[in-house]
């Protein structure tokens, strides 16, 4: 089997797997990723965050998110174009209303002229099918992460956030991959990259 076909298989079994956690798993790992998270010292010295916000049985932000804004950091989400399979980020506040994008993902309306430039970001939150312990990951396979960090977003801190079993031997990386610096799952940090201060 080549490598493009094992990476499919991986990303099939592990959404598979995703897919039926029961929410109380969800739940419980959510919140010791978060309680992990929001004690890294990147984090705590972080003033502007880049959050993803949850679907399909995803490690939940909302607490991580909550707590940021009561820490009083700015908190930026992404707002996806699938044409372009980019993403903008703007920041949200506990009000914004928030509405179903590409996906079924929740995002803040359109503001022209309002998004945060990725260079503002101190650390990114970020979501994946899968990781590895090099801190290489695997997504839905649309780049949309891989193309932001290695655009505009290249300065920032990469927290990958994961379940136990998402955690694998290798996810096939490719050339184009970004890997994260830190990955969190319920039980312990990985850390990826070089980075002398995290
Ligand atoms: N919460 C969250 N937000 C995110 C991501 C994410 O993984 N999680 N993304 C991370 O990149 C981006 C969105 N990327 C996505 C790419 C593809 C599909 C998706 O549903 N794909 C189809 C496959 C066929 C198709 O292209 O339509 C599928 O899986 O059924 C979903 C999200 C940006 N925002
Ligand atoms: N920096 C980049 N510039 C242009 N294309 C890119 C870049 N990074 C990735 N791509 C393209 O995006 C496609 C998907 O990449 P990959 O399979 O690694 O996605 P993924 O990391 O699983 O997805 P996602 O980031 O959306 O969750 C690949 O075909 C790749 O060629």
């Amino acid at each position: 089997m080549d490598q493009k076909e094992e990476k499919k298989r991986l990303r099939t079994r592990l959404l598979r797997l995703r897919e039926t956690m029961d929410a109380e798993t969800v739940r419980r790992w959510s919140r010791a990723v978060t309680e992990t998270l929001v004690d890294l010292e990147s984090f705590r010295r972080a003033g502007t965050v880049f959050f993803y916000l949850p679907f399909r049985n995803e490690v939940d932000t909302w607490d991580a998110i909550r707590f940021a804004w009561q820490a009083g950091k700015r908190v930026v989400v992404p707002k996806t174009d699938p044409k372009t399979k980019t993403m903008e980020l703007y920041a949200i506040h506990p009000d914004t209303p928030l509405i179903e994008g590409a996906y079924g993902i929740l995002e803040p309306p359109e503001e022209p002229g309002r998004c945060v430039i990725p260079a503002a970001v101190d650390l990114a939150v970020v979501p994946g099918v899968g990781f590895d312990e090099k801190g290489y990951r695997l997504g839905y396979g649309g780049g949309y992460y891989d193309r932001f960090f290695s655009g505009a977003g290249a300065g920032m801190i990469r927290v990958g956030v994961a379940y136990p079993f998402q955690m694998v031997e290798t996810v096939f990386p490719e050339v184009h991959d970004q890997r994260m610096h830190v990955v969190i799952t319920p039980e312990r940090v990985w850390h990826c990259a070089d980075v002398s201060d995290l």
